[in-house]
């Protein structure tokens, strides 16, 4: 690893020891490397016992791996994301709370709708309304409902508290209901993991307590993207007793508003509550001359550049269409992979120093076509989600397994049951005649299995889907999604003390052993959201017309919600570290058939005379 000479601003976060601070550095300024550096520091001290959060599971492995793993990091250092922190205290702590066996985490969002439309149908009111919706409206209804669930849950509040301030008040009436019908499936889900362990810290002191002894400094990073939960978390668990907090972030990179996240929070309440000390670093590490020079015109900033000596490039390119855009970034790809090497590109110019980011998915489609057609390298990268089977079996294995540890999850029972046309899973004999009999030999392997033998037993399912009769290519991905089911299996194992089948399957839920890089090689294709935090030496930022970055919704909108749209094309610039091309069709073809103009992205205007 490259050896990095901290600058004196850096060294001076670094050398920060007790007391409340609020780090507030711009895009590429070493933020991660600052904070992880003192967390090393500060490890070493007799009383260095750190809680480190970060937002998502690729920057806790980041920090994790950049920290190394000598004893004093071991003993003395936690660092995860908001949701493992709480799930690990969580599978502690649940009886305080009520449940009488650990709560399983239902993950997914095909499953929080199950749950809302079961919640519709068991109230005949709800149910009469929904039953007169069209399908469109209905599915409006069930995302408007999962909404001020989550809002209610994300902005501490009561449902009537929510529905006192809300056009939508009647869906107050069904959030006990959605509660209660987790609660029988003995489940939770993702805003549930915070909600829960807030709740323990306000309304148990002694727990509180104990979990103040165990750390004396908090760290976090990406502090522009907190909710007001994981603020209130963050409060009741330091209480009057932990007063080392260090918080990092850049209020210009705030793109969470969506999900209820707000710079105000690190700005604003923790600076009162905590009568936190501001320091400011406005310096550029990562990126070239010319990047941050866009980055600054974009934003209107003034950051330094430290790349000064690296030009690097910044261009715009004006699409007649959105094939002729994918055109430029193939050939632009094509040149520079022929140039081999570039004086301002670190190492060999390959397929893995190229990233290609859009505002959403759907802007990939003709690269991604052209991208394969010319049997170049590719993958999506992936976010902070779990683990989610494709082939068939390892998806019928998915439902025994999640039935096995939690009998009372009734959900994933009926999914398994419908998909499977049978009435009841139990039942080897009805399984045997089914449409799948392979899934009463998956139940059977499963029903022995224990966290002791559950290698073993993966095993015994590798020789059945080897013998499988299934079609070649849906039989390796069936096999190979086992094996990788297995590797974090073999991770998870490694990481915690007490390993048991309910807890690898949060793990998996929670996307804790899912290292994803391994899978990650050729050109990265990602959204904006998923790429922050990280870096690459040349990208390729495309489909920055108007209405698609920004987003329509957002230019409707306006206030807050554009702002954040200009920030995530901060983010976007400011993921290249040498060359940035950015592009844009000046027409696009619509779903049903018609072509529509489009102009240049309203954030672009400054750019005028770049464009070519
Ligand atoms: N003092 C330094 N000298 C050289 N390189 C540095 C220095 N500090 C940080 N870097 C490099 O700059 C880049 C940005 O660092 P880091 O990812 O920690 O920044 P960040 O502020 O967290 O970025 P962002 O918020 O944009 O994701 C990394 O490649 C890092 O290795």
């Amino acid at each position: 690893m490259q050896q990095i000479n901290l600058s004196p601003k850096q060294q001076e976060i670094v050398g920060l020891n007790d007391g409340a601070f609020l780090i507030l550095a711009s895009a590429g300024s070493g933020k991660t490397r600052v904070l992880t550096e003192r967390i090393k520091r500060i490890s070493e001290s007799p009383d260095g016992k750190i809680l480190a959060i970060t937002f998502t599971n690729k920057a806790a492995t980041e920090i994790r791996e950049r920290l190394g793993t000598n004893d004093k990091i071991k003993k003395n250092v936690f660092v995860g994301t908001f949701h493992s922190f709480c799930q690990s205290i969580l599978e502690f702590r649940f009886k305080l709370l009520g449940y009488t066996k650990m709560p399983h985490i239902f993950e997914d969002d095909a499953d929080r709708i199950e749950l809302i439309k079961q919640a519709i149908k068991s109230v005949p009111y709800f149910d009469s309304i929904y039953n007169d919706l069209d399908p469109k409206k209905r599915n409006e209804y069930t995302y408007n409902a999962l909404q001020f669930i989550s809002t209610v849950k994300r902005e501490v509040l009561t449902a009537e508290e929510l529905a006192e301030n809300s056009e939508n008040n009647e869906y107050q009436y069904l959030f006990e209901t959605y509660q209660d019908i987790l609660k029988s499936n003995n489940a939770i889900d993702f805003d549930d993991i915070i909600r829960l362990v807030y709740e323990l810290f306000t309304n148990n002191e002694s727990v509180a307590n104990l979990y103040q002894k165990s750390y004396s400094y908090v760290c976090i990073d990406e502090c522009q993207d907190l909710n007001k939960l994981q603020y209130y978390l963050l409060k009741s668990f330091c209480g009057n007793a932990i007063k080392n907090v260090m918080m990092v972030g850049d209020p210009n990179q705030a793109i969470y508003g969506f999900n209820g996240s707000a710079s105000s929070y690190m700005q604003k309440d923790f600076v009162n509550d905590f009568q936190a000390t501001e320091i400011t670093l406005d310096e550029n590490y990562r990126c070239s001359k010319s990047v941050i020079e866009a980055s600054n015109t974009l934003m209107n900033l003034k950051v330094e550049a430290f790349n000064y000596v690296i030009p690097g490039l910044f261009k715009i390119y004006q699409a007649s269409s959105e094939n002729d855009e994918a055109l430029f970034v193939l050939n632009e790809i094509k040149k520079l992979l022929k140039l081999k090497s570039h004086p301002d590109v670190e190492g060999e110019i390959a397929f893995d120093k190229i990233s290609i980011l859009g505002r959403n998915k759907f802007v990939f489609k003709q690269i991604e076509e052209l991208l394969f057609s010319e049997n170049i390298p590719f993958y999506y990268k992936s976010g902070n989600a779990g683990t989610k089977f494709s082939s068939t079996l390892m998806k019928v294995f998915d439902l025994f397994f999640r039935v096995k540890i939690n009998p009372l999850d009734k959900l994933h029972q009926k999914r398994l049951e419908d998909m499977l046309k049978v009435n009841d899973i139990n039942n080897l004999l009805e399984l045997k005649s089914s449409n799948f009999p392979i899934a009463s030999d998956i139940k059977t392997v499963l029903d022995g299995a224990s966290m002791d033998n559950i290698h073993l037993k993966i095993d015994e399912l590798s020789k059945l889907f080897e013998n499988a009769s299934l079609e070649d290519d849906e039989k390796k991905m069936t096999i190979d999604e086992l094996n990788d089911f297995s590797n974090q299996l073999t991770q998870y194992k490694k990481q915690n003390i007490k390993p048991s089948l309910g807890g690898f399957k949060s793990a998996l839920a929670l996307g804790l052993t899912n290292n994803s890089t391994n899978k990650e090689t050729g050109i990265c294709l990602s959204t904006v959201h998923t790429m922050k935090g990280q870096e690459s030496e040349i990208v390729f930022l495309i489909g920055m017309d108007d209405g698609t970055f920004p987003d329509y919704r957002a230019i409707n909108k306006g206030g807050e919600e554009l702002q954040q749209e200009k920030n995530n094309t901060y983010v976007a610039f400011t993921r290249a570290k040498r060359f940035l091309f950015v592009s844009y069709p000046e027409k696009r073809l619509m779903p049903w058939g018609d072509y529509k103009n489009r102009t240049i992205s309203r954030f672009l205007k400054p750019f005028a005379q770049e464009i070519q």
